[in-house]
């Protein structure tokens, strides 16, 4: 559905991808991981149309990007940035009603489609009328993945969805984001820092580091047989639980 053919991206000063080639199958749940500045953002932000490659190509269905128009490519995608990204100023409901009003939905449809995905979510459906401020950082984070799920489009592209929750809220989040990607059969690319939370959710796992590609396969694959000693030390330095003196 998507492919990065020998991409290119270089910030002012920075190199953020250098050489990077990757696809990504429909209907897959792909997990980019690394350290911080290694460039996971900067995959989805060129899958977006928000950064053109300085070198390389991205496609699209078969597309290349560059032809495609924005409004196209954001229709078929659903986009949560780092701490959701709702406006400020509109009620939780007139975030999720942006898009579908923009696309000429009847008042009664966007209801319906609220209540569905509150349910699917697990967010009382009271919650949206309030403004983002007024809401729980798991609640926030509800609302920006329904407002992603609206006109159902075929991929999802999360950044860090569940960063900055607390771990029994992030822990019930994984559980049911888990569970919608199982059912609703969609083309998933997130990037996360937690290696647990990538394996979870995940059947595909990328590591980046300095804007290159170290490994990719499934966690089995990562653990088995790491391709270097970054991705031996990557994957240990998820802490477990001490244990417990006797
Ligand atoms: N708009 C920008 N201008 C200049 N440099 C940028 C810009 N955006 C990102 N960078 C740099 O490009 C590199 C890759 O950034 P990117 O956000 O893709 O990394 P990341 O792996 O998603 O990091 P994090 O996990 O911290 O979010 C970093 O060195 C970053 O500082």
């Amino acid at each position: 559905m998507f492919a990065l053919h020998r991409v290119q991206v270089r910030y002012p000063g920075v190199l953020a991808l250098d050489d990077v080639s990757l696809d990504f199958a429909r209907g897959q749940v792909c997990a980019l991981i690394g350290s911080s500045g290694s460039g996971k953002s900067t995959v989805l932000r060129l899958l977006i149309g928000l950064v053109r490659p300085t070198a390389g190509e991205v496609r699209v269905d078969g597309m290349p990007l560059a032809t495609t128009s924005l409004q196209d490519i954001r229709r078929r995608l659903g986009y949560v940035i780092q701490e959701g990204g709702l406006f400020p100023h509109l009620s939780g409901r007139d975030n999720l009603a942006l898009l579908p009003r923009h696309l000429g939905w009847t008042r009664e449809r966007i209801a319906a489609r609220c209540n569905e995905l509150a349910e699917r979510v697990r967010l009382p459906v009271s919650a949206l009328q309030r403004y983002p401020a007024e809401l729980s950082g798991g609640q926030r984070q509800r609302v920006a993945l329904m407002r992603a799920l609206m006109t159902d489009p075929p991929a999802l592209l999360l950044d860090e969805p569940l960063g900055a929750l607390d771990p029994i809220v992030r822990h019930e989040l994984q559980t049911q984001l888990r569970d919608l990607f199982d059912t609703l059969d969609k083309t998933v690319i997130l990037v996360t820092h937690d290696v647990a939370e990538a394996a979870w959710l995940a059947s595909r796992l990328v590591l980046m580091r300095d804007g290159r590609v170290v490994q990719d396969g499934g966690i089995a694959d990562l653990q088995r047989t790491p391709t270097n000693d970054y991705v031996r030390r990557f994957l240990d330095s998820a802490r477990r639980l001490p244990e417990r003196p006797a």
